[in-house]
């Protein structure tokens, strides 16, 4: 999709009271079709050494929803958020977006076709001021590696639209306030926000947020949450990766669940935690394993 079409902050999109709605009638069942995919993934396979880190047959991420992907450690979440940004290589598959396929298309392609992912570690520039940090966000996070000295001159007239992009994010954020500072003096919350403010720099249709809230004060999560179901709200869509269930709980619309590189279950959040496969994939029991019951001795 092209960037100017999304929303984040620009258009009005889809109301939020629907998000969940639509997705009503669609059966909790793992690579279940939802009615308006945006982001679809078939066979996308990633193996380190003999280690399978991600093998999903089939999974498709429902348009202006926030889907939540969950599972224990070391089930393939990243590996697989990794795959289809073009941060890593996949092994097998093939996934489109919009419609139009994105597999092998390296990173900054795939932000500028409108998909753009966070990290659990944010990586914002130290030693840039936030706003230099959101201006070198785009075209396609490519900038990152060029000295700012060399860029500075660029963004003259050129980036006007740019810088006004940036200032109207960064009143969105409140780091307004911080604008000037440099981003290595932000709290570990603030950073979070910048991270989040950067990645809608491009005006992106979707977004893959690996472990927003992880080391975020309870107050800031909030915040962010707010933050995160307004984008939902104006149509953005959101997938998310998260180990807080009360987070999972409170804003998704759709949960996935991963175990051991597959996808295991999917359905509303409600009834997510009723599902046995996701009870085993926490409890740690192999599926191939026979179920122990007291009475077998
Ligand atoms: N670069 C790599 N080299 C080797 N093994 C890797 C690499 N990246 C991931 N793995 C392995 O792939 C598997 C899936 O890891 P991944 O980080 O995707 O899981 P995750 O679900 O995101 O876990 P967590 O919730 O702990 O972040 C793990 O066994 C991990 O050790």
């Amino acid at each position: 999709m092209a960037a100017d079409s999304a929303p984040a902050g620009g258009t009005t999109g889809p109301a939020s009271a629907t998000a969940a709605g639509r997705l009503a009638g669609t059966p909790p069942e793992p690579g279940v079709r939802k009615p308006d995919p945006l982001l679809v993934m078939d066979r996308v396979t990633r193996a380190f050494g003999g280690l399978v880190a991600v093998h999903v047959e089939h999974l498709e991420v429902q348009r202006g929803a926030i889907t939540a992907l969950i599972g224990p450690n070391g089930a393939g979440k990243t590996t697989l958020f990794n795959v289809v940004s073009g941060f890593d290589r996949a092994d097998d598959g093939r996934w489109s977006f919009d419609g139009k396929p994105l597999t092998g298309r390296p990173a900054h392609r795939v932000a500028r076709s409108g998909l753009v992912r966070t990290f659990q570690l944010t990586r914002t520039l130290p030693r840039l001021t936030v706003l230099e940090n959101m201006l070198l966000a785009v075209p396609g996070q490519r900038g990152e590696r060029l000295l700012p000295a060399l860029l500075r001159p660029l963004w003259g007239g050129q980036e006007r639209d740019a810088r006004d992009r940036a200032e109207e994010l960064l009143d969105r954020f409140r780091l307004t306030r911080v604008r000037d500072d440099y981003a290595g003096t932000l709290s570990g919350g603030q950073r979070k926000l910048l991270e989040l403010a950067r990645a809608l720099m491009s005006r992106p249709a979707m977004l893959l947020l690996d472990e927003p809230m992880a080391g975020v004060n309870p107050a800031l999560v909030q915040s962010l949450l707010g933050h995160i179901t307004r984008l939902r709200d104006e149509g953005l869509t959101v997938c998310f990766v998260e180990h807080d269930m009360d987070v999972v709980m409170g804003i998704s619309d759709w949960v996935a669940v991963m175990a051991d590189g597959r996808l295991v279950a999917e359905g509303p959040p409600h009834t997510i935690g009723r599902n046995p496969a996701v009870v085993d994939a926490y409890l740690g029991r192999r599926h191939d394993e026979p179920e122990v019951t007291g009475e077998e001795e």
